[in-house]
């Protein structure tokens, strides 16, 4: 027997339209959507096993975080987020998918990186997820694995043109992985930063004895993400492959996106909450408080929010990603007290992404679609999981949001379900706030209460990029 529900009265918000619609939900899948009152929604309300009253609030697809590290191995630990903690603080956020990294160590094969992230969240998701693969080691066996991992479900691969020795791929490996990338439809995406160059800058930094996370900013300077983004474009144009630059933090290196973008290459570039709300002034705060604020590419003096604005609105930039990798700030970002290079990379943020871009509704930043559109659409498009994922229309998962738009909340560590130490938003008001959470039908928060299980979040695999020209 079908099990129907459904969702009255709210402002069904998706990338492309809004509208006063209830939403009928049967057996995990939107089935349909009619005007309020209309025949049809009337004749629903009468068969339906529940009703969510969504009555002044907005009815949004769950959102889509194409970028975490849950589990991290990083400079000697591991983030702090496991695969159930993580994703149950992403339902809590209004983030039904996560895109995690699986990771290829050197000398390993992909298989063996993947299967790895396979077994840590297998039964234990809250939410669906998905991997894409960072290609720690490419070589003649990995790069005909990628396409092994294209046709199961794995179309995104990660290169560093930072960390030498951990990450790093030079610029032959690049070009080579995006050759094969451009053969099998796997999207290269790119952390640029110019590594080698940062680190003869860290070396002659700490040799000052310039040892505070401050300097972590000073040495991963705008050019060398300019530089780096330009270089990964060019080697893209080469091997005639489309290339995704991750976590974009400065003015100059949106400026190589809109010339590449300019010239019609598919080139594209996703951004971070971090980037758009905090700033070197962060990372400059006394008493080794700085590090809570330390991730590559690092934060940006104030002064270049604004491009990463324009951006999201000309549609430069497509994703707001978290790069959710959360470390203690005791005992984990410790590890660099005295050495800001031993500080393990990262922010928490899975589970604030939904609100903080519905601040900047609120502020004037990007209207409620493109809200929708940058968290929910986008990613579901680039990392082929569209319209399952990243919409509210006929067929698509019922991973749904009710939204209160005129709730409001304060961040904190106090009150957030990250398993982390701090909040990168510490005291931050907040108007709008998740009321319940809809996954594939089942809810997984109910008016802010956790009603999902570990277990509940499934492997979706993907298609390759969607949003191709
Ligand atoms: N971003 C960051 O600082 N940590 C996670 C690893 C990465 O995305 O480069
Ligand atoms: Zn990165
Ligand atoms: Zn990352």
């Amino acid at each position: 027997m079908s099990n129907r529900t459904l969702i009255r009265g709210g402002l069904v918000i998706t990338a492309a339209d809004e509208t006063h619609a209830d939403v009928l939900v049967e057996d995990g899948r939107i089935a349909a959507l009619a005007a309020h009152g209309s025949t049809a929604a009337e004749s629903w309300a009468e068969a339906a096993d529940r009703t969510v009253d969504a009555t002044g609030k907005y009815v949004i697809p769950g959102g889509v975080d194409a970028h975490t590290h849950m589990e991290l191995p990083f400079g000697g630990t591991f983030a702090s987020d496991t695969f159930e903690t993580g994703t149950r603080a992403a339902a809590w956020g209004g983030t039904t998918t996560i895109v995690d990294f699986a990771v290829q160590s050197v000398g390993q094969s992909l298989r063996e990186g993947l299967d790895a992230w396979y077994a840590k969240a297998d039964g234990n998701c809250a939410v669906d997820y998905a991997f894409h693969m960072i290609m720690a080691d490419v070589n003649e066996s990995s790069l005909k694995e990628m396409d092994l991992l294209v046709e199961e479900g794995v179309t995104s691969f990660k290169l560093f043109m930072a960390y030498p020795g951990v990450f790093y791929s030079d610029d032959g490996q690049i070009l080579r992985a995006m050759q094969r990338g451009s053969a099998n439809g796997g999207l290269i995406m790119m952390h640029a930063e110019n590594g080698i160059a940062i680190d003869v800058l860290v070396e002659q930094a700490l040799a000052r004895g310039e040892t505070d996370p401050r300097y972590h900013g000073e040495v991963r300077k705008v050019l060398l993400e300019a530089e780096a983004t330009h270089r990964a474009i060019q080697l893209a144009r080469v091997a005639g492959a489309p290339v995704y630059v991750v976590h974009v933090s400065a003015e100059e290196a949106v400026a190589e996106l809109v010339a590449a973008r300019d010239k019609g290459l598919n080139v594209f570039g996703e951004t971070c909450p971090q980037y758009l709300f905090l700033s070197t002034d962060n990372l400059a705060e006394p008493d080794f408080e700085g590090a809570k604020y330390v991730c590559s590419t690092p934060l940006r003096p104030k002064e270049h929010q604004a491009a990463l604005w324009r951006g999201l609105r000309t549609n430069d930039l497509q994703v707001v990603s978290t790069d959710h990798c959360p470390f203690c700030f005791s005992g984990q970002k410790e590890l660099g007290r005295g050495d800001f290079s031993k500080i393990p990379n990262g922010l928490p943020g899975v589970e604030n992404r939904m609100d903080l871009l519905h601040q900047a509704v609120l502020d004037g930043h990007i209207s409620r679609r493109r809200w929708i559109e940058i968290a929910c659409a986008s990613p579901a498009r680039m990392f082929g999981l569209y319209p399952k994922k990243g919409t509210i229309s006929p067929g698509a998962d019922a991973d749904i949001v009710i939204y209160d738009p005129g709730a409001t909340q304060v961040l904190s560590a106090g009150t957030h379900h990250m398993n982390v130490d701090y909040s990168a938003y510490e005291g931050k008001r907040i108007t709008g706030q998740v009321e319940t959470v809809l996954s594939r039908g089942e809810t997984v928060i109910d008016r802010r209460e956790f009603t999902g299980r570990a277990g509940h979040g499934v492997y979706t695999p993907r298609s390759t990029c969607q949003y191709l020209s």
